[in-house]
């Protein structure tokens, strides 16, 4: 298959994690003959300092003419206090490809089940997916703004808005587990009230999927109390941003949770959860893990199931042979991690197994 990917590697750890991805994806592509082209391109804190933008215009057009975007991290201290922030150019990038659904699957690798701060017993078989809004509420509403005493910030969300994500998460859960948690405010906030109202409606068109409601404060409490209850959960932007960010620490680190973000229509974009990680960039440390999985998702989308297959196979036994990065307690670099992902990958047959 001939795939074009447009690269941006962003800031902090992100470009030694963009190193680690397009490694794993020339080995896939040699070992099943396909054709991926990759494309650089400025984006985040970096192209602030080259062109005075966090997104320049030729780096979103380059993404709109790819069949996938592959994004690593953007933001640091370096662009803390500027003008313009880095993580501006991610939400104008999400709102430019409408990528309204964030898909972040959190599934515990048996091999890790003792490299989680929660007990093995409470993470083991944990297997679900946050189903993020990514292009509406407090992010993206206006007004917004900030003086020396005042500062205001919006939280709305329209019918649409909320139809089509809740949608995605009912789809998905049908093809799961078959429930649905939807994360809201309702005691307190009219957008969630209005959100709740539409996951009533709309679930009476999936009468096999199982609906239940939560308050964003006691499901933050849940995930960590008994974390197997959920299969798919839906949720507004900011309480699925925490809450994805939370939910990572039951698979052992933040480094393992990759995501893809969708529109229905036009390149998906695939990224780790994760943030720059300023405090280990240029160290060689950070845990390539969660971007290695953001490529399988992307493989996946594509139909390429056994790449897709062989490159979860691949983080497995390079685990099952002891390589681990620091925040996982082990001592491995992310060049030696990814290396031993990449030898595996060559040990492999074509046709990986299924997990
Ligand atoms: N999608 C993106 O590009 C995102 C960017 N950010 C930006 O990143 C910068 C840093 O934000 P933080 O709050 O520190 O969050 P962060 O996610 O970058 O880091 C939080 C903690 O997790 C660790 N960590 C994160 N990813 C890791 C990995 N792959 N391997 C090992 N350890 C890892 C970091 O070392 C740090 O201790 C900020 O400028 C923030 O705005 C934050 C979240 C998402
Ligand atoms: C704009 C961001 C940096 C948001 C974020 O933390 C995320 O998408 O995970
Ligand atoms: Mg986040």
């Amino acid at each position: 298959m001939k795939l074009k990917i447009a690269c941006l590697p962003g800031d902090g750890i992100g470009p030694e994690i963009m190193s680690s991805a397009v490694q794993v994806l020339e080995q896939i592509a040699k070992s099943y003959q396909h054709d991926f082209t990759f494309s650089t391109n400025l984006f985040g804190g970096h192209a602030i300092d080259e062109t005075g933008t966090s997104l320049p215009k030729e780096t979103l057009d380059n993404c709109l003419n790819s069949d996938a975007v592959l994004l690593a991290a953007v933001g640091g201290p370096k662009w803390d206090q500027g003008v313009e922030r880095p993580e501006s150019g991610l939400l104008r990038l999400r709102k430019s490809l409408n990528l309204y659904a964030n898909i972040r699957p959190v599934d515990v690798y048996d091999e890790l089940v003792n490299h989680s701060p929660l007990k093995s017993e409470q993470v083991r078989n944990v297997s679900f997916v946050v189903v993020r809004e990514l292009t509406g509420g407090i992010y993206f509403s206006e007004p917004r703004f900030h003086n020396e005493n005042e500062a205001t910030d919006t939280l709305s969300y329209t019918r649409e808005e909320i139809e089509r994500i809740v949608t995605y998460g009912f789809e998905l859960a049908k093809t799961r587990k078959g429930k649905l948690t939807s994360v809201d405010k309702a005691n307190v906030l009219e957008s969630s009230k209005l959100w709740r109202k539409i996951v009533n409606e709309l679930s009476s068109n999936y009468p096999e999927v199982e609906v239940e409601h939560i308050l964003v404060d006691a499901a933050a409490m849940e995930l960590i109390r008994n974390p197997r209850r959920f299969d798919v959960i839906v949720t507004e932007n900011l309480f699925g941003d925490i809450l994805s960010d939370e939910a990572s620490m039951i698979t052992g680190s933040l480094g393992m949770l990759p995501s893809a973000s969708k529109s229905g229509k036009g390149p998906s974009l695939y990224e780790p959860i994760h943030g720059s990680a300023p405090d280990i960039a240029g160290q060689n440390k950070a845990n390539p893990i969660a971007i290695l999985r953001s490529v399988a998702m992307m493989l996946r989308d594509f139909n390429l199931v056994d790449e897709a297959n062989s490159i979860e196979n691949a983080i497995v036994n390079s685990i099952n042979n002891g390589y681990l990065t620091g925040d996982l307690g082990g001592n491995s670099s992310t060049i030696e991690f990814t290396e031993q992902v990449v030898k595996e990958l060559q040990f492999q047959t074509v046709g990986g197994t299924i997990r």
